[in-house]
């Protein structure tokens, strides 16, 4: 049984962005109230007295876009300097780094995952739902200053929509030639918008391999992470390639993860909603400590029973969060 290690938190479900994979298209979604956010000292003490004493060491702040949350960079320095947390990174969507980066690399932040689904100003304004002056350029500046600031590995998100940024995939691949970046294809999972998801919703990994070994050749290669991408390189380039592949292969077998919502549901697999504990309102509500660990020791042992195992490719789920609100 693979040990189960790493927490995804959520900070906050609000997102200035509205890619179209993630959320509902014109739909208004219900944001969780200041009040039934989860408090940084309630996230604090969640991470020392439960997940910290079950086995976790290493998280990353998600969102929603975890840059909105007021306070994100003393949360990172507080987790960063945490004795027994082995690794700690971000995922955002890049758009506020520009300002923020240096702050958070000297909070202690030093792995960032950032979302670029495109190298076109329209293609990723129509992406991400904008409709006024288009957002490509500061997100783009936001890239280039986390990398100025240090962030090492600096991996950036490319999820793979065909017909939208799919022809894309070499002028992508080519960013990581010169620069020691990572990019990762990501296939489209139907979880967030079910509107776009239809029958040939998401490319299998291994044809955009073959894109890339046509063109350049590929071979295996590493890099620093915990999650589910298969990494692989362009021969003498200086970043490498990731591939994320739910719909094509099944990497469940070998998951290390659960998350927490940015209101405190703990839940255990991203695409089943099975076995969720709502930690929030049990905390809140004065149960001891030393119970919710219990609790949280009893679901990490069914896990493995929960863990997704409905993998038809191009199946369709049926959830009530979106992947903003789960925080990917
Ligand atoms: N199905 C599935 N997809 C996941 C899981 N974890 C991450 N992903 C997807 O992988 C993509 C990239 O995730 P990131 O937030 O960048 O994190 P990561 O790849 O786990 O991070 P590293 O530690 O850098 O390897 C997102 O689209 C996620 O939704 C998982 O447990 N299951
Ligand atoms: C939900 S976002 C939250 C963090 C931040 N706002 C960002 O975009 O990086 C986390 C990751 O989930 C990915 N994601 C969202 N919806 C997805 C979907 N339906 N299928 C695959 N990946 C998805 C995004 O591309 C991003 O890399
Ligand atoms: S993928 Fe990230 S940036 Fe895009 S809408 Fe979802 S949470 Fe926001
Ligand atoms: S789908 Fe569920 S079981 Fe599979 S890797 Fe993701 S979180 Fe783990």
């Amino acid at each position: 049984m693979n040990h189960v290690d790493y927490l995804r938190i959520s900070v906050i479900d609000r997102c200035n962005f509205r890619c179209n994979y993630c959320m509902p298209a014109g739909e208004e979604l219900n944001y969780i109230l200041k009040q039934n956010l989860l408090t940084f000292d309630e996230l604090l003490l969640l991470l020392k007295d439960i997940f910290i004493p079950v086995g976790f060491t290493r998280f990353r702040l998600t969102g929603g876009e975890p840059l909105l949350r007021p306070g994100i960079v003393d949360l990172v320095r507080e987790i960063a300097n945490l004795e027994q947390t082995q690794d700690l990174a971000m995922t955002t969507n890049g758009f506020l780094l520009d300002s923020m980066a240096q702050d958070l690399y000297d909070a202690g932040l030093r792995r960032i995952n950032i979302s670029l689904d495109s190298l076109n100003a329209e293609t990723f304004d129509q992406i991400i739902g904008n409709r006024g002056k288009s957002r490509w350029e500061r997100t783009w500046k936001g890239i280039q200053t986390a990398h100025r600031v240090g962030f090492d590995p600096l991996k950036l998100n490319v999820v793979v929509i065909p017909g939208v940024n799919d022809s894309e995939v070499l002028d992508l691949a080519a960013l990581t030639l010169d620069r020691r970046w990572h990019v990762r294809f990501i296939e489209f999972m139907p979880i967030g918008n079910p509107d776009l998801f239809t029958e040939r919703a998401w490319i299998p990994s291994e044809e955009l391999r073959q894109q890339i070994r046509e063109r350049w050749g590929l071979e295996d290669s590493q890099v620093r992470g915990n999650g589910p991408a298969d990494v692989f390189q362009i021969p003498g380039a200086r970043g490498t390639l990731g591939f994320i592949s739910q719909m094509s292969e099944c990497f469940c077998d070998r998951c290390n993860r659960m998350r927490l919502s940015a209101d405190g549901w703990l839940r255990p697999c991203l695409l089943n909603e099975t076995g969720q504990l709502d930690l929030k309102t049990t905390l809140r509500s004065g149960v001891s400590l030393s119970s919710l660990r219990q609790q949280v020791a009893e679901l990490l042992k069914i896990k493995p029973e929960i863990n997704f195992k409905q993998r038809e490719s191009g199946s369709e789920g049926n959830y009530t969060r979106t992947m903003s609100q789960i925080g990917g």
